[in-house]
């Protein structure tokens, strides 16, 4: 899953491709590179980020959908808003990808399962704003999945069938660095709860963290995609259905060697 975020202030590429035509350009680009889906967002969801006006998030996202879902790209919307999420379908979009989980918007649910596409439920705790102050567990893991589970339920209710749910642990949302490595080290439980597992682990500030240099400085964004394709491999190799990344040919390129070396051939 290619990042491709028409934003002002995402964290690592905002403002790149506020522009439709630079952002359908790069959106090709990542199909080009090897992306089996591009999730086009109109809302930074970095943390402090504030909200966007729905109009907003509007005129960003829709007519890249529209564009690049007529060149033929499949597209997932990064969005909270249901009244998104159907027009983005309705220009195209094949999923929803909701960083909430349907938490953000009560109609989500109902949407998607009227849309009948399927929808990534990553696991939220509350907007960029409050975010930190947020990142507070006992334990994680069983925290996480606990509230993932309340999700599932939750989607279920509204009609959304269970093979249509994509779950997502949601590093550096309400996280730290050290639950970061937790839940990508405890992948099997979510892998375990039985819908598919995506990771967004692109360039975040774990990474970042985890290079730091010898005076302590993390490692920028920019440097960080060598990181993202090693955790790609790695979650690969453990059963992830996706993994969602900036830079696609490393990512790619990493998986496709993870699966050599474990299967020898040449699946992805
Ligand atoms: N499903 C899912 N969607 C996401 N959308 C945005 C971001 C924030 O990162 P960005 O600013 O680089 O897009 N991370 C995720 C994520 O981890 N999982």
């Amino acid at each position: 899953m290619g990042v491709l975020n028409v934003t002002h202030n995402s964290f690592s590429d905002g403002g790149s491709y506020l522009d439709h035509e630079v952002a359908v350009a790069h959106g090709k680009h990542l199909r080009d590179q090897g992306a089996d889906i591009v999730d086009v967002g109109g809302e930074s969801t970095r943390p402090g980020a504030e909200r966007v006006a729905a109009e907003v998030e509007a005129e960003r996202v829709l007519p890249v959908v529209r564009e690049l879902s007529r060149a033929g790209v499949p597209v997932s919307v990064d969005t909270m808003r249901a009244e998104i999420a159907v027009a983005a379908v309705r220009e195209g979009a094949v999923l929803v990808n909701d960083v909430s989980g349907g938490l953000a918007d009560p109609e989500m649910a109902a949407a998607v399962a009227d849309a009948g596409v399927p929808w990534i439920l990553m696991h939220w705790r509350g907007h960029s704003r409050d975010m930190n102050s947020l990142a507070v567990y006992t334990d994680v893991v069983s925290e996480v999945r606990a509230e993932l589970s309340a999700r599932v339920e939750d989607a279920l209710a509204a009609g959304v069938s269970e093979d249509a749910l994509v779950l997502d642990p949601g590093l550096g949302f309400a996280k730290n660095a050290e639950h970061d490595w937790r839940l990508l080290r405890a992948l099997e439980t979510f892998l375990d709860m039985g819908p598919a597992v995506l990771v967004g682990a692109s360039r975040k500030r774990f990474l970042g963290s985890a290079l730091a240099d010898s005076a302590g400085t993390p490692r920028p964004a920019s440097g960080r995609d060598v990181a993202t394709a090693a955790v790609s491999a790695l979650a690969a190799e453990r059963g992830a259905w996706a993994v969602r990344v900036h830079d696609v040919r490393a990512s790619l390129d990493a998986v496709t060697v993870a699966a050599h070396w474990q299967h020898g051939g040449s699946e992805r």
